[in-house]
């Protein structure tokens, strides 16, 4: 972004925009990013709310199109001073297949690199994941640990390998000529578990303690720790790393963060009901209410009913052998890395972080 502070005329792109992060990193960018001239948004599926952010003085430009698509790509890059890569496929309930995961998180990302490389873009932020990390297919747990942590990262279930290996691509075209002849600087955010207004799972835990008469039944002991983060600091991370990428690229480029916040680290069903207990739910039991073999086996039966039902129905389910083993497992992290490189300091305390959330589910409950 040569001489960018004194033309005050960015073009950012965000892939996945209109996600549950990507509205965020959306958002966020109008609010705080001044040297912002257009904000393109690229998401194969474009939310309504877009239209109001056209009334702005920043030009917002949606996009409709699929990361899958090197061409449809390209033509979004082209002219871009910052990417902020946060389109993929969440998917550990399987929604989509294998092959699919891959496309989309892994050659999609490889779009996304080969776009900045040959349209000229110098700036690349991707949105990794702690599953890169783990937990890994031993259930090893991770106890505030940092990004030099040693943990044997090894993986086999579609999600965290696609994420894993898109993180590898990014930080591995660090440094890479674009056209223009100056380097391309890369780098990797990895967020815990995302809490807050959109998230999906929570009104899904939500709506299954309604059907069960307000309360939830505990399934993993309390004593299993996870780390979690409020999307508005996932936000302002990425907003933070895109405006500090250009001048501390030596320091930046090809580097990973954690990405986490102040939030309490709790199991991750005694953390959902710091939410869901305001919203008149109940977590039931001090102690998983069965044995953990019993969940496995109803685990394992949930993943053969999505395969016998599937030519008919899409039955995915909470509860499957990848999810119980990832929430049976301690993951929780603990880094100034982010704070010592560029400054990083949560947005969003955990008090503010948890009242948004209520409110959220209470409105976004009462509005459905
Ligand atoms: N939700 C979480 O707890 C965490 C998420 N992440 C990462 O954050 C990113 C965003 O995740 P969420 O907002 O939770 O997911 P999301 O599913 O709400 O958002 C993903 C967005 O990408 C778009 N997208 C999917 N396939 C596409 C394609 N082929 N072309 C263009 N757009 C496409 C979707 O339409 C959606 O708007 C992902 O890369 C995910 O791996 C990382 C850590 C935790
Ligand atoms: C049915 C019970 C066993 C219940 O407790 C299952 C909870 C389960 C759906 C979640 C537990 C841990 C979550 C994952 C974790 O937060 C890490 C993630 C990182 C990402 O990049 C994407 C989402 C996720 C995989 C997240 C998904 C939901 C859980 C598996």
């Amino acid at each position: 972004m040569a001489n960018s502070a004194q033309t005050q005329e960015l073009v950012y792109l965000v892939t996945g925009g209109c996600g549950f992060l990507g509205e965020h990193v959306v958002r966020m960018l109008l609010q705080r990013e001044p040297r912002l001239r257009e904000l393109r948004i690229f998401d194969l599926h474009l939310g309504p709310w877009l239209e109001e952010l056209k009334t702005g003085p920043v030009q917002v430009t949606a996009i409709q199109g699929d990361v899958t698509q090197a061409h449809e790509v390209a033509a979004a890059v082209a002219g871009a001073h910052v990417v902020i890569h946060t389109a993929g496929l969440v998917d550990v309930f399987g929604k989509t297949s294998p092959e699919t995961i891959h496309e989309v998180n892994v050659q999609g990302t490889q779009n996304v690199i080969e776009a900045c490389v040959q349209t000229g873009t110098r700036f690349l932020i991707y949105t990794s994941s702690m599953e890169v990390v783990g937990p890994n297919i031993k259930g090893q747990p991770f106890y505030r640990g940092n990004e030099n942590t040693p943990y044997e990262a090894v993986h086999r279930h579609p999600y965290p390998c696609s994420k894993a290996l898109a993180e590898r691509l990014v930080l591995e075209a660090n440094g890479r000529e674009v056209l223009g002849g100056l380097p391309l600087v890369t780098c990797a955010l990895r967020p815990t578990g995302i809490y807050g207004e959109g998230h999906q799972i929570m009104k899904d835990f939500y709506h299954q303690g309604l059907r069960l008469g307000g309360r939830l039944f505990r399934a993993i002991p309390a004593s299993v720790e996870h780390g979690r983060v409020y999307v508005g600091n996932v936000a302002w991370m990425h907003v933070l790393v895109a405006r500090e990428l250009e001048h501390r690229a030596a320091l930046m480029g090809g580097q990973v963060y954690f990405c986490y916040d102040n939030s309490p680290y709790k199991s991750y069903e005694d953390f959902n009901m710091e939410f869901l207990g305001p919203c008149g739910l109940r977590l039931v039991g001090t102690r998983p209410l069965m044995p953990y073999w019993l969940l496995v086996l109803l685990a394992a039966l949930n993943t053969l009913l999505q395969w016998l039902l599937r030519p008919l129905l899409l039955y995915a389910p909470l509860l499957n052998p990848y999810t119980l083993a990832v929430a049976n497992t301690t993951f929780t992290v603990s880094t100034d890395k982010a704070r010592r490189h560029f400054g990083y300091e949560p947005l969003f305390s955990w008090e503010e972080s948890r009242t948004r959330t209520i409110h959220w589910v209470q409105t976004a409950e009462g509005s459905a």
